[in-house]
């Protein structure tokens, strides 16, 4: 089936042009294609986007030799929510909850980081933290062009006040890099019924970006509430919507559920995928921007806490 997801090439504005370079027609017309893309799908892919593909494949690499290290030793970097200055880790298979019904634990194991991380499987995997941190600033860039080309085609006055609530110094706070590894079904695995690699979701925060290897399986409902594919196609990174987006757009761009099925065949196959997920400073009041009181303000760490509790993650130092 042929994918329901736009596709935009950014080529002409990608992170390697500076915006000021960039004609305001062109930046204009992309603008539009994003927003109509975020406002009926929730989803749009980019191509052209200008991270170089051998970053993310060192990163997947780096990322795989770490989730083939034995359990005993990935248990050295448990998942941890200390506080809004110490996150990340490794969450073992079926710790993180996304589905709501039933409440099954996700068939993936995920390791975050965020910019200053400070816990590395260094020891192990050496090469881990140089792809990861590399990884991390690109996509911060991408996530910051594409905030810019939001404003731009929401038509704010100021078309950078999204992209400004993510701001560089506080990137170890907001952005965090999350790498996904969906691991081979095996005979003796024993799937619950409604049981997915990673539940029902939409996502928390601004936009979020995933690169997915050739594997398949994600899906995202469609608002006629049927699952359809997202295939992966090269070269294209996915960019969707999160729910504080939606709220402070007051719905006019949409956060759009998706989930990863168990493969129907080739049960044998491992998946891997990389997301990298923005939202606004965590002491930043995300209100509607129309003025509306659709939404109840919320800040964006009150939110990040909210909905890491609800997926079954232990909180700390709140
Ligand atoms: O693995 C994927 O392709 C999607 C993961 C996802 O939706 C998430 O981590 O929020
Ligand atoms: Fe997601």
């Amino acid at each position: 089936m042929a994918s329901v997801i736009p596709i935009v090439d950014l080529e002409q504005f990608n992170i390697c042009k500076e915006p000021e370079d960039v004609s305001d027609d062109v930046q204009r017309q992309l603008a539009a294609q994003i927003i109509d893309a975020f406002s009926t799908v929730g989803f749009v892919g980019l191509k052209n986007y200008g991270i170089p593909q051998e970053k993310l494949a060192a990163l997947m690499t780096e990322a795989k030799t770490f989730f083939y290290l034995p359990e005993t030793t990935k248990r050295k970097y448990p998942y941890r929510f200390e506080n809004q200055y110490d996150r990340g880790g490794w969450c073992h298979l079926e710790q993180e909850i996304l589905n709501y019904s039933p409440r099954l634990g996700d068939l993936k194991e995920t390791f975050d980081v965020v910019k200053d991380e400070k816990v590395w499987p260094d020891d192990e995997v050496p090469g881990f933290r140089p792809a990861a941190s590399e990884l991390c600033r690109l996509c911060f860039t991408l996530s910051q062009r594409v905030l810019l080309l939001i404003g731009i085609g929401l038509g704010l006055e100021d078309p950078s006040y999204l992209k400004n609530q993510h701001s560089k110094d506080d990137i170890n706070h907001v952005g965090t890099l999350r790498c996904l590894y969906y691991p081979p079904i095996r005979q003796d695995t024993v799937i619950k019924p409604g049981q997915t690699r990673c539940g029902e979701h939409s996502d928390y925060g601004f936009i979020t970006l995933i690169f997915q290897d050739d594997a398949g399986g994600l899906e995202l409902r469609t608002r006629d509430g049927e699952f359809v594919p997202a295939t992966p196609m090269d070269g294209v990174v996915l960019v969707n919507v999160g729910d504080l987006m939606q709220r402070w757009t007051s719905d006019k761009l949409v956060s759009t559920i998706h989930r990863v099925v168990v493969p129907e065949t080739r049960l044998s196959e491992e998946r891997l995928s990389v997301a990298f997920f923005t939202r606004p400073n965590f002491d930043y009041v995300i209100k509607c921007l129309d003025g509306s009181d659709k939404y109840e303000p919320i800040t964006s760490f009150e939110q990040l806490t909210e909905r890491t509790l609800a997926s079954g993650l232990e909180v700390h130092g709140q």
